[in-house]
Formats: C-alpha cells, sequence, structure tokens
C-alpha cells in the first residue's frame, strides 16, 4: 500500500470515540439525562458509533422511542437482545451523566463519524487517482466524492418519483417569467427549441471557417444577457476589444468595419452610445485567455455561478481550440473528453452551454448542406450535445445570397429542420 494509503489508515485510527459513545449509552438508562435522550436519539444516527453493537443498541433505543415507548434496560434487550448488547448493558451503571459532558460526547461523536467518512473519502481519491485515465477525470471523482460528503448525504441523485413529480408540476404550472429558458435573438429558433435555450443542456453551433459561428454565439449570449440572463464567454479565438466590438456592432446595429477602423460617423457614434448607456450592464462576463482547457472554464463557471446573481449561459468559442489537461491522449480522445466534460458541467450548473465547433473542409467541397458527421475530429460531439446546428451559406447564382441557414440536425426534444436569416456579418449580426 502507497505511503499516503498507510497515513489515511493511521488517521482512520485516531479518529475513534468510544469513550464518549459509551457516554451516550449510558445516558440512554440514566435518570438524570432522560429529558434529553429523545433528542439525542434524533440527532446522531446509529451508524455514527464506531463501536457497532453500542451502535445496535442505539439503534434498538430509537425504535423504542419512535413507537413512544420508554427505554429501560428490559426494553433494550426486548428490542434487541444480543452477548455484546447484553456485555454493554452489564457495564452501563445508570449513574447521573452531567449534561454538558453528553453534549460535548454527541457533538464528538458526530463529528468523529464525519472525519472518518472523509478519510475513506480521501482513500477511495488516493486508490483511484494514479489509475485515472486523465487528470480531468481524477479531479471530476475527487470533487464528487467531496461534494457527496458536503451535502452530508449518501446520493444527491437519487430522487423517489413523488419529490420528482412534485417539482415537475411545478414546473409545469410556474409562470413562464419564473422559467429560466433563454429566449435567442431569432423567434423561429426558439419556436423550434421549445422556447429557446435550456439550462442543463449543451448546444453546438458548427460552421466552416468564417461562417459565422462567433457572430451567432455572441448574438446568443448577449440577447440573453440583454434580457437579464448572466452569461460568460469563453473566448479563445478573439481578444476582449475584438469581442466588445462585435458586441457593440450588433447591439447597435452599427457598421463594424467603422468600429474596427476606430473612425466612428455621427450617426454609427450615437447608435452606439445609445446602446452602451442602455445595455452597458448588462450581466455579461468576457473571459480573454488564448490557453484555456475544459478545467479551466469549470472553474471560472463555478466561482461565477455561487455569485448572487448566478450564471444562466455559458459560451465557448470555440471546441477545437481547447487544451486539454492530459495531452498524452489522442487528439480524439481529448476532443472527446472536452464535450463530454462541457455537457457534465450544462448539467452540473443548471446552465445552457453554447459551443462553436469547426466542420471539416471538405464538407464544402460540394456545396451541400452541413451534416452533423461533419463536426470535425470526434463523433463524441454529436453524441453529447442535445442540439446541433450547424451554419450553411447558401449560394444564389453562385454568389451569396446573402442569408444564413441554421440547420438544426439534431434536437433532442424536438423536431429538426432549419431558419434562414438575413446575413449580416457587415454589423457581426444574424437576422
Ligand atoms: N465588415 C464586415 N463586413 C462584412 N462581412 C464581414 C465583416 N467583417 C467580418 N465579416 C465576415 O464575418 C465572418 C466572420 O464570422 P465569424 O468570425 O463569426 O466566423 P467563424 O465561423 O467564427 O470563423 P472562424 O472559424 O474563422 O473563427 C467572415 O465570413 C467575415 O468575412
Amino acid at each position: 500500500m502507497s505511503s499516503v494509503g498507510v497515513e489515511l489508515d493511521r488517521a482512520e485510527e485516531l479518529a475513534e470515540g468510544p469513550n464518549d459513545e459509551f457516554i451516550l449509552g449510558t445516558a440512554l438508562l440514566s435518570m438524570t439525562s432522560r429529558h434529553l435522550v429523545p433528542d439525542l436519539l434524533k440527532a446522531v444516527p446509529a451508524q455514527d458509533f464506531i463501536d457497532t453493537h453500542l451502535g445496535e443498541m442505539w439503534g434498538a433505543a430509537q425504535a423504542i422511542i419512535n413507537r413512544g415507548d420508554a427505554i429501560s434496560r428490559r426494553a433494550l434487550l426486548a428490542e434487541r437482545d444480543t452477548p455484546a448488547i447484553r456485555a454493554r448493558l452489564q457495564q452501563m451503571s445508570g449513574e447521573p451523566v452531567e449534561v454538558n459532558k453528553l453534549r460535548h460526547a454527541a457533538t464528538t461523536v458526530i463529528d468523529l463519524a464525519k472525519t472518518r467518512r472523509l478519510i475513506q473519502a480521501l482513500k477511495r481519491i488516493a486508490e483511484h487517482t494514479p489509475h485515472a485515465e486523465t487528470y480531468s477525470e481524477a479531479l471530476q471523482f475527487a470533487s464528487e466524492r467531496l461534494s457527496e460528503l458536503a451535502e452530508a448525504k449518501p446520493s444527491k441523485d437519487a430522487h423517489a418519483f413523488a419529490d420528482v413529480l412534485a417539482n415537475w408540476w411545478e414546473w409545469l404550472s410556474a409562470p413562464t417569467d419564473q422559467i429560466r429558458t433563454v429566449g435567442t435573438p431569432w423567434a423561429e429558433l426558439d419556436d423550434m427549441l421549445a422556447g429557446g435555450l435550456h439550462p442543463g443542456r449543451s448546444y453546438v453551433v458548427g460552421g466552416r471557417p468564417g461562417e459565422g459561428k462567433s457572430i451567432a454565439l455572441l448574438n446568443l449570449a448577449v440577447n440573453a444577457a440583454e434580457h437579464g440572463h448572466p452569461g460568460v464567454i469563453f473566448s479563445v479565438e478573439m481578444g476582449e476589444v475584438e469581442v466588445v466590438s462585435r458586441i457593440m456592432a450588433a447591439g447597435a446595429h452599427a457598421e463594424y468595419r467603422q468600429i474596427t477602423k476606430r473612425q466612428l460617423d455621427d450617426h454609427n457614434h450615437m447608435k452606439i452610445a445609445e446602446y452602451a448607456d442602455t445595455y452597458g450592464a448588462m450581466p455579461l462576463t468576457l473571459v480573454d485567455r488564448s490557453d484555456i482547457t475544459v478545467d479551466y472554464i469549470a472553474a471560472q463557471c463555478r466561482t461565477l455561478k455561487r455569485r448572487p446573481e448566478g450564471l444562466d449561459v455559458i459560451v465557448v468559442d470555440y471546441l477545437q481550440l481547447l487544451r486539454e489537461s492530459d495531452s498524452r491522449q489522442s487528439r480524439e480522445r481529448q476532443v472527446a473528453n472536452i464535450s463530454r466534460a462541457l455537457k457534465v458541467l450544462a448539467r452540473e450548473l443548471d446552465c445552457a452551454v453554447i459551443i462553436a465547433c469547426q466542420l471539416n473542409r471538405n464538407s464544402a467541397a460540394a456545396d451541400r448542406k452541413p451534416l452533423l458527421s461533419d463536426l470535425r475530429e470526434s463523433g463524441a460531439i454529436e453524441q453529447d450535445c442535445d442540439v446541433a446546428i450547424l451554419l450553411h451559406h447558401e449560394l444564389a447564382n453562385g454568389q451569396p445570397s446573402g442569408e444564413v441557414t441554421l440547420c438544426i440536425a439534431k434536437n433532442r426534444t424536438g423536431k429538426l429542420g432549419s431558419v434562414t436569416l438575413p446575413w449580416r456579418a457587415y454589423q457581426a449580426r444574424i437576422g
């Protein structure tokens, strides 16, 4: 066993408190503490005893109290009669127990049980980590084990159907303004996506280079923020100035070219100033960093989610530019891990995650509509996403038609189809 394992075993031995457990057992039979017993039995779970026989006795006492009966030696033995419990009862004299000592003993037994569970979790993490396929997977395993402890529940994922059904009725009848579905700038698309972007789902926007993935993603995030849905944009490709230039052009319907040249005419200047006045404080966070891993994205998003305003929309531009923490993997495997991690993040944080994704160059060859299988580098992307929107520019007589088609090539909760919208790249916007 590794030295980490040996140290953790030692730590586990230290986290034992038989004396405090014995004090609790004694309190069951002592006249002085009788009035405290029901509360104590509620507060300290029987499985928190390291002495399993005392734990069994404690469980028997809980059953007696739950029935509304009084606790006595005889009642305890009638409930559970084993040689070990008889031996423990013999050692307990029924002498008075000081209330302070008793409270301290109860807290210690609960704390030590939690400490032992923490050590057990650390052992599992230490055992699992060297065999994990990737660093991300190891980190995820570790954080799941630790969050199980924080929740202090055996599993936070298991819910009785009746509870789930009650939540579902609540969701079905909630007023529209309480539902966190985030509208897109395009009503026709909202219609196909059951109202827009849904928390917990992942959306891939695929396109060949220059077909408008970044524009589409910024339009989506900004529209959400304008309507009060907090969002974050991870832009690996564009710097902050370029992102803001596009946001301002699209929001103000201003000439993007004038912004990039920093030569605004009065008309465009006025439109931009008005837009900044109205939406300058919208809840949008930009992360402009060229070397981003999916773990970094997850950590940033968790922090943003914890703020009072929370987080509804996560935008990643674009998947193939993300780096995997474990670079020893094949590229296909790395992309699959990234795609899976983003999907998991959507569920974990209950946010809509929108990911731009490159399409294979050969998908352009026949000037055909793009297909799901054109998503570059990994089949995992099409499997993981809930919705795939592939951008396509129709040609009219060999010339750009001025329209872009959003092809819904995957839609887990609705039909497939397409929406054709005006392509206004000169204002960095679609529609
Ligand atoms: N001032 C402008 N007027 C008209 N079109 C423009 C203007 N500026 C940029 N464009 C066009 O906008 C498109 C840029 O779109 P966008 O950056 O969203 O594409 P993308 O799919 O994200 O590309 P990439 O994969 O290269 O990042 C390009 O086709 C570009 O030619």
